[in-house]
């Protein structure tokens, strides 16, 4: 499978080519605390299992060991100010949990499933959730699957990070969300580009308001943001009412 990561390729978020890196497992940086609060611990233990179970496993490249926090778990957290009180959230494409379990770590508020479709991720992000003890989901299939949108029901927001470009996001987003619902896509330098690109798609998906945030949590990289709002359903999207989602607790 070809995976277009809406990532230029000169930055690779994974390091999957790179030959080597730093044995160690990073320190915390001092603003991990201010991030996650309580849940600091959950948060080390996170990157722990990355540096060590996910670089095994071949879902970290080696070279990302040293910028586990900054690179990834903080740079992902960063959307956390974007996303209301108590808010659903289907991440698509979680791979390794990027940025669906540090979201779930920073925000507990939140109902968080992640939608991945190799069995090798799915069976890591099941057990990383058992591990740390938080209630997430994990869903697994591609998106775009029917299966998948009737079990996921409607969300309030969709993220994703590295998945794709964003029209076919968008696509992919847009029967995930309720009526009102936003798309919140974690992109690289690309996104005015993108946005600019896949207007004229954006808005036929029912997308309006597409734009972007540039954000970063304290000690992290800066993340652009994508964020639209979906403003109606077109033809054949969405399965079931949004408090139809069955959560597993
Ligand atoms: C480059 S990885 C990014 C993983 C993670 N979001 C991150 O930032 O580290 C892309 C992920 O998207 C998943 N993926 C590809 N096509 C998908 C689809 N149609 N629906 C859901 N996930 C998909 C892949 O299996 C892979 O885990």
């Amino acid at each position: 499978m070809t995976e277009h990561t809406g990532v230029e390729p000169s930055r690779d978020v994974h390091g999957a080519n790179d030959p080597g890196g730093d044995d160690a497992t990073p320190p915390p940086p001092p603003s991990v605390e201010a991030v996650f609060g309580e849940r600091s611990g959950l948060a080390r233990q996170y990157v722990d299992f990355l540096s060590t179970a996910g670089l095994e496993r071949g879902l970290m490249g080696p070279r990302e060991r040293p910028r586990l926090w900054d690179r990834h778990v903080l740079n992902s957290a960063a959307a956390a100010p974007q996303l209301a009180d108590g808010e659903s959230v289907v991440d698509i494409g979680s791979g390794a949990g990027l940025p669906g379990i540090p979201l779930a770590l920073a925000r507990p508020d939140l109902q968080m499933t992640l939608v991945e479709p190799l069995l090798r991720r799915a069976s890591f992000l099941e057990e990383i959730i058992g591990s740390l003890g938080i209630d997430v989901r994990v869903i697994r299939g591609r998106a775009e699957e029917k299966a998948v949108i009737a079990e996921a029901g409607e969300a309030d927001v969709v993220t994703s990070r590295a998945v794709a470009p964003l029209a076919k996001l968008a696509g992919w987003s847009g029967p995930l969300l309720r009526v009102g619902g936003r798309m919140v896509a974690l992109k690289g330098s690309s996104a005015v580009e993108e946005i600019e690109r896949d207007r004229v798609a954006l808005k036929r998906l029912g997308f309006t308001d597409a734009r972007v945030e540039v954000v970063s949590a304290p000690d992290a990289e800066k993340t652009r943001l994508v964020i639209a709002t979906l403003g109606s359903k077109i033809g054949g999207q969405g399965a079931r009412s949004r408090g139809s989602a069955k959560r597993r607790r």
